[in-house]
């Protein structure tokens, strides 16, 4: 990937995170900038506490940060109201959580064609998208099984696609292997970080294993309110 040609697929600029409580005022991060470009896999680690999970929020525009501007595939968000903002949300990025969050009723190939039927598409195209997703992650004979008759793992590859199934520009995931034994979470992880790129998103994903953020392009450390990179990152290595 080219640096002069990739464009900036999610660029937040001077963001801020401050939470008022009981008189006291927390400054997560304030002033905090953060590119991400088209096809790049970006690491974000952190201390406990850090900002990572405030910062996918801001990015994926599920808060609103209390300062600074955010902008997903060229287009600024911050003046949006709530409708743009679950507009560019639903088109643009697809988000994974440490619990999968899949709705127990439906099949994995519903949980996967929903995001996709909610954009406008016919149930029949929408379920032939999922089954060609859910196929690259090895999930082909398991179309028809509900959550509760899946694997940790196979959930996880499951909440994985649903994310995918919109095409997204951005994939933000917090931890999303957190909740796996070691040997599932790297195979869930590589097969993430794979089909994301071969779907063309770019991704930020937050993580606290080290080994699984070396496998991404870009390692971006939290600390201290500021993003911090390259020889930067080794100064505060003990406090991950
Ligand atoms: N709604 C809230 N109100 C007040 N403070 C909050 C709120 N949400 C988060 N915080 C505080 O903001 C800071 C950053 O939290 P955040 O969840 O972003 O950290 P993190 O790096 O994701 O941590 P972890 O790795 O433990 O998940 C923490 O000190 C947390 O206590």
């Amino acid at each position: 990937m080219s640096e002069a040609i990739a464009r900036v697929a999610l660029r937040l600029e001077k963001v801020a995170r401050i939470y008022e409580q009981g008189g006291a005022t927390l400054r997560v991060f304030e002033d905090l900038d953060l590119e991400v470009r088209e096809g790049e896999m970006v690491a974000l680690v952190g201390h406990s506490g850090a900002g990572k999970s405030s910062l996918l929020h801001i990015a994926g525009l599920l808060e609103r940060p209390t300062g600074g501007s955010v902008e997903i595939g060229g287009r600024d968000c911050t003046a949006l109201d709530d409708a743009g903002r679950t507009a560019v949300r639903r088109a643009d990025i697809g988000f994974v959580y440490q619990f999968h969050n899949l709705l127990p009723e439906f099949t994995a190939q519903e949980n996967v064609a929903l995001p996709h039927m909610i954009a406008g598409y016919s149930k029949a195209s929408s379920m032939q998208e999922a089954e060609r997703l859910l196929s690259k992650f090895g999930l082909g004979a398991r179309l028809t099984h509900r959550p509760p008759e899946l694997s940790g793992g196979e959930q996880q590859r499951v909440a994985i696609a649903r994310a995918l199934a919109n095409h997204p520009k951005v994939v933000l995931a917090d931890e999303p292997t957190g909740n796996l034994d070691p040997g599932t979470s790297r195979a869930v992880f590589a097969e993430l970080l794979d089909v994301t790129r071969t779907e063309g998103a770019a991704a930020l994903i937050a993580t606290h294993n080290l080994d699984l953020a070396g496998q991404m392009d870009r390692l971006v450390l939290i600390h201290d309110g500021a993003i911090r990179e390259g020889a930067e990152i080794a100064k505060h290595y003990h406090s991950l």
